[in-house]
């Protein structure tokens, strides 16, 4: 069969690995017809990361031209995008004007965000939940913002103990609270699907500043919140 726009002859299957000659890039991106966002600075990057993924899928002794793949590039470099989308963004961006003078100076909790990260060694998740509490001292910020700030830093190429850290200096930073606290549970499935496969192991790891450092009565409550 001919590829209609590079006019290059596709690779046939044979009876080694699949195939006797992989397409060019070229003649990929013809066939599965890709549209105009793909043009501009945006869709260069895109068909650069699509480029690696194609090579990947080389290297493993696939065939990158049979129908279950031929699109697996474009949507392995797109999960990639949103899996690392954190890079493109900033606290600032994400914090608009919530943040709300308040006359409350008592701990604000929010247990079990939801985090998905990717682990900076392997490439290969890492999910668990985040608690945050933090002590007011007459600021207070739109409960969503928190869960915002875990995505941020959460959704780019991590270790646990950094993205626990960064959490929390970035609400230390917008809040100038008296305390913060930051509590990251995770399973690493680099840990568990590989190396020393480990199915049930956690990774715990905890950020405190400020009061929530200082004062043991402060911390207490915060870790009894947020066992209930
Ligand atoms: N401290 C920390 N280590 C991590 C995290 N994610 C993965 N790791 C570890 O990073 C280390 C990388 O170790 P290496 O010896 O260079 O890599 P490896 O040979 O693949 O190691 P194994 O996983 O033991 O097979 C491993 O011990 C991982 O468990 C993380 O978030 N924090
Ligand atoms: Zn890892």
């Amino acid at each position: 069969m001919a590829c209609p726009a590079a006019g290059e002859e596709l690779p046939r299957p044979c009876c080694c690995n699949g195939y006797s000659e992989l397409p060019s890039a070229e003649a990929r991106r013809a066939l599965v017809q890709y549209g105009p966002e793909k043009r501009g600075r945006e869709g260069g990057e895109l068909l650069a990361l699509e480029d690696a993924y194609l090579s990947i899928l080389q290297r493993l002794g696939e065939n990158p031209a049979r129908q279950g793949l031929l699109l697996t590039p474009r949507r392995a470099a797109k999960a990639m995008q949103f899996l690392t989308k954190g890079y493109q963004e900033t606290i600032e961006d994400i914090l608009n004007d919530a943040i709300f003078d308040e006359d409350h100076n008592e701990m604000v909790i929010i247990k079990d965000i939801d985090m998905f990260s990717l682990c900076e060694h392997h490439l290969v998740p890492f999910f668990g939940k985040v608690h945050i509490g933090y002590l007011p001292i007459k600021k207070v910020v739109g409960l969503s913002k928190l869960a915002r700030i875990v995505e941020i830093f959460s959704r780019r190429l991590q270790v646990q103990e950094r993205l626990t850290r960064q959490i929390a200096l970035a609400i230390t930073e917008a809040l100038k609270p008296a305390g913060v606290a930051v509590i990251v549970e995770a399973s690493h499935m680099c840990m568990v699907m590989r190396g020393v496969q480990k199915m049930n192991s956690k990774t715990i790891t905890s950020t405190m500043l400020g009061v929530l450092r200082e004062d043991p009565k402060a911390r207490e409550e915060f870790l009894t919140l947020i066992k209930n």
